[in-house]
């Protein structure tokens, strides 16, 4: 773990889900590929596919298809009806929940911190993915791509969910792997952690200047402030 040694309050603690719970790369990528192979066009190898994750899945699917031509729109929405189709019965085929996410979600519940999943996926995926891994019952609050009108990296998601519980957005904390989950923290005044094993390119996730970097997520538990929170909720 590098830390700055900040402690952080978190009475929100608001979780990315692909790249930070969830290795769905081989999923995604399966999917992406099924949609190329109908089309005719070669597959692309996993780790070029994990590198288009966490702008939603229309914008992974384009830029898989970018690989060999740039679709028109139309193009990319009938793509996307074999996408959407492929992956809703392939979910969890292969995808893992990483090591150590259950236990932090559970001691972050015994803490009476609010618990908030905050993703770029598009909700008809988010929420049976997060039930057939047995993750939907830690959460007070999931927003996904398509829950408000603007995704990460607009700061919106994450400032509607602190409103939602009635707190400031400084007193929150946002986990994630990405530039959009760094981007949108900084702009909602949340102060963000980034786990070191996500999705981040090529780039290493420390030059995103995260508050604290994280190799598993138990380590999280070690960069929080205990005070209790329960009689907080609610007044900004
Ligand atoms: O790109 C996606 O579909 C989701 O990405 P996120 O969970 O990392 O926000
Ligand atoms: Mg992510």
């Amino acid at each position: 773990m590098t830390t700055t040694g900040k402690r952080f309050r978190a009475k929100v603690v608001l979780l990315d889900l692909d790249g930070t719970l969830v290795d769905t790369a081989p999923d995604l990528a399966a999917a992406a590929n099924h949609v190329l192979r109908k089309l005719g066009r070669e597959p692309a190898e996993m780790p070029v596919i994990r590198g288009f994750i966490g702008n939603g899945v229309r914008e992974l699917m384009r830029r898989a298809l970018c690989l060999t031509r740039a679709p028109t729109e139309a193009e990319l929405d009938e793509a996307m009806v074999d996408f959407g189709a492929y992956y809703a019965a392939h979910l969890t085929d292969h995808s893992r929940v990483y090591p150590g996410v259950a236990e932090t979600l559970e001691a972050l519940k015994a803490q009476d911190r609010r618990i908030v999943c905050i993703t770029n996926k598009a909700g008809t995926f988010t929420e049976p993915l997060l039930d057939t891994l047995g993750l939907r019952p830690h959460f007070d609050l999931v927003l996904s791509g398509d829950s408000l009108p603007r995704k990460k990296p607009d700061p919106l998601p994450l400032t509607h969910a602190a409103t939602h519980f009635g707190v400031q957005p400084e007193t929150a904390l946002l986990v994630g792997d990405s530039r959009n989950d760094t981007e949108a923290a900084r702009a909602a005044g949340m102060p963000v952690a980034c786990v070191t094993y996500g999705y981040h390119g090529d780039q290493p996730v420390a030059e995103l200047q995260p508050d604290a970097l994280l190799d598993n997520l138990l380590e999280l538990l070690d960069i929080l402030e205990h005070t209790p929170h329960e009689r907080d909720f609610g007044k900004v």
